[in-house]
């Protein structure tokens, strides 16, 4: 081994004084060690005698100077850093060095060099600094770390680390080099290794308690700690770095009276001492200013020990303990004196280094441990190239994911903004065709609402012109043609309906202002919304998402179907109303004519009228007929589709109390105002002679019964009345045949009754004619207003066209108004022109001569037109039109009753069923009314909420 580096050094010497502990203090002991400054310690003389004159001009107080000194107030750290710290990096790099306590019993040495746990000395810090600093080094340098703990303890050595081996022996080499022969040398690889062996170690120290100190190391304890250090990679030269460190706490050199040992602690104290004195005596020897002569070490095993330690290859740092206790003024000034000697001892200091020439048989190990090497390196790399290209990777996806995460959220943003703007354009869409349909709605309600005020002033006005007619015929009996008064009031629901149809004309122009304006705007958002749907695969390019906003966009037009759905299942629905009406009309229609027919039947039969064959043919198969029908259920049936919907449809029920009729003698029975027909008065008439078994035959003559009727004494007015219908009946079943033979083919169905040419010509045009009829059924049947399977379109939603339809299909399927009428106006019958009339009637024979000749006329002009029968029991029918009905029955329309009874007038209300000759003589022509009233009819389905969820 060599030795490299260096130079000689002086032995560091600091000095510790600590605390008075609470003995000293309870003995009265005074403090007389003092630091001043950082180096510096005066100790004071407390036998100080004044009387002594030899020593009169001497100083009380000694002073000594070191490296460094510390007082009470230092900490373990503070000594640590100031002693031992700088030791470490020296010692790996192949340095010697040694740390030692000094000092008198009790001084404080084991408390500085091992310490406490929660106060850990020289020795633990020391051990942990050299971990950490090979740590440093570690890459390039390999390190191999073992300690020995040893104690000489009664100048024996024993291993602390394995007790049981017992006393050691100190061998030295040829060299000098001093060992302790079977000594534990246990490697160490961490810190945490090395506090284990040391409090292992510790444990094993022999310490006593004395009148020093209760815990007095009676030993001296050497802690040995080799590090060797060389470079990773081998040459066949290698060099090895070899660094001690001794940590030495010594026993305390003890005065038999401080201590008061006996016996074994005395034996003891004394080969402490001798120990110690050994010490001192090579410190003296070491420190003599002239160079050091003779030391010798071999007095005592510790100074053996620390023979390299004092005056070898090793930096020496000595820390003195003292007392600052005047009780202990001896021991401080003597452990003083020592330290102060020590301070000149001088050492060289050089770093042991080995040169490891390996033989030529090693280095295959060499080379192996090379290729060891390398591959470690190379693994090293490898894991660390590893560890970075997939830290790079890592990198890469993690930058790659925030991309695509920026995009998709870019893309989603995009998304929400065009799918929010989309939704917004879908609900005013929705809003917009919503409003449209309230406003289609809105339009058939004022259109229902214009027909039924219509109908208020037009059956106004026919009641007038009777009024008016009656009040002719009064003054012409009483002859004062010169105060004819045409001044009839009129009753205030006319006023009101002319004044409803002014604001229901501007209601309607506003309704459609409203609707142009909602038109617009829904193109518009139509527009937008096109434009928007452009986008989408611009803005958007997810597929996924692209897909989701058109699936919205199909769901909104699945709604638009579905609003356009519920608009024209409203709109049929209106239709049919519309349809049920006419229809229901016409079966009460059909009903009167029944009711005509049985009570003439009666008439005839009570009567014992002789009836022609011809006409009992006819009657019978009016029986036929009818039974069938019933049998049929047609009967039951034909009312109930309108009763349905009338009571559905919120308005009045037909028969107030909400029952159907099951019969005719049913329909006829029920409260007339509650009708959406409401019967006539000669209809009411002949229910009161049903109910009390008599007949009305004048205004003012009631016959109890029929076989009293002894008033009814024109019997033979009523045979001729009876052959007249005879013969009529006759007429008619003759042209039916001929027109069967003439125009019936195989396939048709065999009708009983087609009206002629000429009897047709004479209609009215505006009256409800059988071909008109025919005509009607067939657009109705047709679908003149029909809906078509697909969806419609906004325009069958909106466009009024329907409504239009609607207007005008009722228009042509219902009996018109007359114009006159519309404008609130009657045509006013002049007197001259009365008389005329009446004048004419009587050049006919209507003035009670009813011929055959007559009544033939009557009955071919009489079909469909708005006038009035003479005969004398054709009078039922003089208020209506005389149509045909699908069975061929010749269908008697009556006069329908006014919509609101109270402003019927009294003379109104007389009106007979069966009016006299007399009476009928100068009754004029009356328009033609229509027999239903709209106004009954409520179409509350058009009223229905469009509720349309919007949801997507
Ligand atoms: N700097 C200090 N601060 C506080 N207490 C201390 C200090 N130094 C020593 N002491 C206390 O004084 C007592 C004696 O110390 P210590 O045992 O270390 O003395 P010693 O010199 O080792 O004695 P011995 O030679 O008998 O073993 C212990 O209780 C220790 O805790």
């Amino acid at each position: 081994m060599s030795t490299k580096g260096g130079g000689e050094q002086t032995l560091t010497v600091a000095l510790r004084i600590r605390p008075l502990n609470e003995d000293e203090i309870l003995q009265g002991a005074s403090p007389i060690a003092y630091k001043v400054e950082n180096n510096m310690v005066v100790l004071l003389d407390p036998t100080e005698d004044h009387d002594d004159i030899l020593r009169a001009n001497r100083s009380r107080e000694k002073q000594f100077v070191f490296d460094c000194t510390f007082d009470g107030s230092a900490n373990q750290e503070d000594v640590y850093e100031a002693t031992t710290k700088e030791l470490i990096p020296n010692v790996i790099t192949g340095y010697n060095a040694t740390v030692f306590a000094y000092g008198a019993t009790g001084a404080g040495k084991t408390h500085t060099m091992v310490g406490k746990d929660d106060s850990p000395g020289i020795m633990v810090r020391a051990l942990n600094d050299l971990f950490l600093e090979m740590e440093k080094t570690s890459e390039d340098m390999a390190y191999k770390v073992t300690m020995s703990y040893l104690e000489i303890y009664n100048e024996m050595i024993r291993d602390l680390l394995n007790p049981a081996a017992g006393i050691l022996d100190l061998r030295e080499n040829s060299k000098g080099d001093v060992t302790v022969a079977g000594l534990s040398e246990v490697s160490a690889r961490s810190t945490d290794e090395v506090m284990q062996m040391l409090l292992k170690g510790n444990r094993e120290r022999t310490q006593e308690p004395t009148a020093a100190n209760q815990a007095s190391s009676r030993s001296h304890a050497v802690l040995q700690v080799t590090v060797r250090q060389r470079h990773r990679v081998k040459n066949t030269l290698q060099e090895v770095r070899t660094g001690k460190l001794f940590l030495i706490d010594l026993a305390g050199s003890e005065r038999a009276a401080n201590t008061h040992n006996r016996g074994k602690r005395m034996v003891e104290g004394a080969h402490i001492n001798r120990s110690l004195l050994a010490l001192g005596n090579c410190i003296n020897a070491l420190s003599e200013k002239n160079g050091p002569r003779y030391i010798n070490y071999r007095d005592s095993k510790l100074t053996r020990l620390l023979k390299d330690a004092l005056g070898g290859n090793c930096k020496t740092v000595m820390i003195a303990h003292i007392s600052p206790a005047s009780l202990n003024f001896e021991e401080s000034r003597n452990t003083l004196v020592y330290a102060d000697r020590a301070k000149h001892i001088k050492t060289k200091v050089r770093r042991n280094v080995t040169d490891v020439a390996y033989h030529i048989a090693q280095y295959t190990n060499i080379i192996t441990e090379l290729r060891e090497e390398i591959l470690r390196l190379r693994d090293r790399l490898h894991e660390q190239g590893t560890a970075s290209r997939q830290h790079a990777v890592a990198n890469i996806q993690a930058v790659q994911s925030e991309v695509l995460m920026a995009k998709d959220t870019a893309n989603r943003s995009e998304m929400n903004k065009l799918r929010e703007q989309l939704l917004t354009c879908f609900k005013d869409q929705m809003e917009l065709r919503r409003s449209l349909m309230e406003v289609n709605n809105n339009t058939m309600e004022v259109s229902l609402e214009t027909n039924r005020n219509q109908l208020i002033i037009s059956e106004w006005d026919v009641e007038k012109a009777r009024i008016q007619q009656k009040r002719e015929n009064t003054q012409a009996t009483d002859n004062k043609f010169d105060e004819v008064d045409d001044d009839v009031t009129e009753p205030e629901d006319v006023r009101v309906a002319r004044e409803e149809l002014k604001v229901l004309h501007d209601e309607k122009h506003k309704t459609e202002k409203v609707r142009v304006t909602i038109k617009r705007e829904l193109e518009t958002a139509k527009e937008k919304h096109k434009k928007l749907e452009e986008l989408i695969p611009v803005k958007v390019s997810n597929i996924d998402q692209q897909e989701i906003i058109r699936q919205m966009c199909k769901v909104h037009e699945l709604e638009i179907e579905n609003l356009q759905n519920i608009a024209a299942s409203l709109m049929r629905d209106f239709e049919i109303k519309k349809k049920d009406m006419v229809i229901t009309r016409f079966r009460h229609h059909r009903n009167l004519c029944d009711e005509i027919i049985k009570q003439q039947r009666d008439l005839i039969d009570d009567n014992n009228v002789p009836c022609p064959k011809d006409l009992d043919e006819l009657y019978e198969l009016y029986k036929l007929e009818r039974q069938d029908k019933i049998l049929k259920g047609d009967e039951s049936n034909s009312q109930t589709p309108s009763l349905k919907f009338l009571t559905a449809s919120g308005a009045r029920s037909t028969f107030g109390d909400g029952r159907q009729p099951s019969s005719l003698t049913d329909l006829n029975s029920y409260d007339d105002d509650t009708k959406v027909f409401t019967r006539s008065a000669k209809l009411k008439q002949i229910e009161a002679q049903w109910k009390t078994n008599s007949y009305m035959v004048s205004d003012k003559q009631v016959i109890p019964s029929i076989k009293s009727r002894q008033s009814f004494d024109d019997k033979e007015t009523i045979v001729s009345n009876t052959r007249n219908i005879a013969a009529l009946a006759a007429k008619k079943r003759t042209r039916v045949q001929n027109t069967l033979l003439q125009t019936d083919k195989p396939d048709k169905p065999r009708t009983l009754y087609r009206p002629t040419n000429d009897s047709a010509s004479d209609f009215a045009p505006n009256a409800l004619t059988p071909s008109r009829l025919a005509k009607h059924n067939k657009d109705y049947g047709e679908g003149n207003f029909h809906f078509n399977s697909t969806p419609p379109s906004d325009d069958n939603i909106s466009s009024v066209t329907a409504v239009e339809k609607i207007s005008i299909h009722t228009d042509t399927s219902l009996p018109p108004l007359n114009e006159q009428q519309y404008k609130g106006g009657v045509r006013k019958i002049s007197q001259t022109e009365t008389e005329a009339r009446r004048r004419r009637r009587s050049q006919q024979g209507y003035e009670g001569n009813i011929s055959n000749q007559n009544m033939k006329k009557t009955s071919s002009k009489s079909i469909g037109k708005p006038r009035v029968s003479r005969t004398k029991l054709g009078d039922i029918s003089a208020s209506g039109n005389i149509t045909q009905i699908d069975e061929g029955i010749a269908e008697v329309k009556p006069r329908r009753e006014k919509p609101r009874r109270k402003y019927r007038s009294q003379n109104a209300s007389d009106s007979s069923s069966v009016s006299t000759p007399q009476q009928n003589k100068n009754r004029k022509a009356l328009p033609s009314i229509p027999s239903y009233r709209k106004g009954d009819i409520t179409i509350t389905g058009t009223g229905v909420n469009y509720g349309v969820n919007y949801r997507y």
